[in-house]
């Protein structure tokens, strides 16, 4: 378990975590989302302390990052491709890390052969894609088998095929119990990989749900078919909801309800006894209702104790 508590960080004017709390727990993939400038890595940075918080806490099963005892045995990170000497093979640059974190050597080879790379261990690290120094970072987080993993945009410049093997590993590490939390900055990618979602905003909480129920806020707006439409229409008017008929493609009459996601529109149905022949609903804005929590976010924060005049407005340039 991955605790954050009113975790705040300052960078001189920029607040770029603001009074974060939030939970990650075992057994499922969160995801950590936010536009460029957020505060996910910064947040992450916090979390394996790297970064000194302002005021706030992080703690990985009730401890600070700093008090844990080899931490590599307990937290796993990739931040970015990671730093590995050019010369030294897969190999030997996983070795040197398990001999100073005190971890066996024989999960060298037992690491390479999780992320696919034992049949290049003994090449040069610096003649590796980026695919593959991605994955012999991965390799040194999970070197130590640690229980608690943190990825910071693990799908950055990685092929289709990298994509989704990076989805599936990330996939197994929670189903075998352990706590990923991984991130990014988008909204599909997430929601592919994801069970849960944090997401933030100028560095401030702005959901904490399912995937699931995230997607379905998106779904703004509903269309509906039914073979009772004006007795369908009353009821959904009368529930107090914004219903304009319309036309399907195929010509057939519909009535189009705004601000509303179908579990409403199907319950309202079902209490009033109306069938329905289609209850769809408009997904397309996801991406819409992400930016429209965002810059809630940033309208608090404009008028909120903290709010500085004149805050970057959310996905602007850095
Ligand atoms: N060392 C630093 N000094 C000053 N400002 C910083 C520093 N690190 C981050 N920031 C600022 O803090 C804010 C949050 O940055 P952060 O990198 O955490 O965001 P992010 O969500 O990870 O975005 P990205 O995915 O683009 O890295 C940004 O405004 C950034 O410019």
């Amino acid at each position: 378990m991955l605790r954050v508590e009113n975790l705040t960080k300052v960078f001189g004017q920029v607040r770029a975590v603001e009074d974060l709390t939030f939970e990650v727990r075992p057994g499922v993939v969160t995801g950590f989302l936010g536009p460029n400038g957020a505060g996910k890595s910064t947040t992450m940075r916090m979390m394996l302390g790297l970064d000194r918080p302002t005021s706030g806490t992080v703690t990985i099963n009730g401890q600070p990052y700093r008090d844990l005892d080899h931490p590599l045995r307990q937290v796993g990170a990739l931040l970015d491709a990671g730093w590995i000497h050019p010369n030294r093979s897969a190999r030997s640059h996983l070795r040197w890390m398990a001999a100073s974190n005190g971890i066996p050597k024989r999960r060298v080879d037992e690491a390479l052969e999780m992320v696919g790379l034992s049949s290049v261990a003994s090449k040069r690290a610096g003649g590796f894609s980026l695919g593959m120094k991605q994955r012999l970072g991965l390799a040194g987080a999970m070197l130590g088998d640690p229980h608690t993993l943190l990825f910071d945009e693990p799908v950055n410049g990685l092929d289709p095929e990298g994509i989704v093997w990076i989805r599936g590993f990330m996939r197994n590490l929670a189903r075998e119990g352990r706590t990923v939390l991984v991130s990014s900055h988008l909204l599909t990618e997430m929601s592919l990989t994801a069970d849960h979602l944090v997401v933030i905003g100028q560095g401030r909480l702005i959901a904490d749900c399912s995937v699931g129920e995230f997607t379905s806020r998106a779904s703004s707006s509903v269309r509906v078919r039914s073979p009772q439409l004006p007795e369908l229409h009353r009821v959904l008017a009368e529930a107090g909801l914004s219903v304009t008929p319309g036309m399907a493609n195929d010509g057939r009459p519909v009535l189009n309800i705004a601000d509303v996601v179908t579990d409403q529109v199907g319950d309202i149905a079902a209490h009033a006894g109306i069938a329905l022949h289609e209850l769809t609903g408009a997904t397309a804005s996801l991406e819409e209702v992400f930016m429209s929590m965002t810059a809630g976010a940033v309208q608090y924060q404009g008028g909120g104790p903290h709010g500085p005049a004149g805050a970057p407005t959310q996905g602007g340039p850095r």
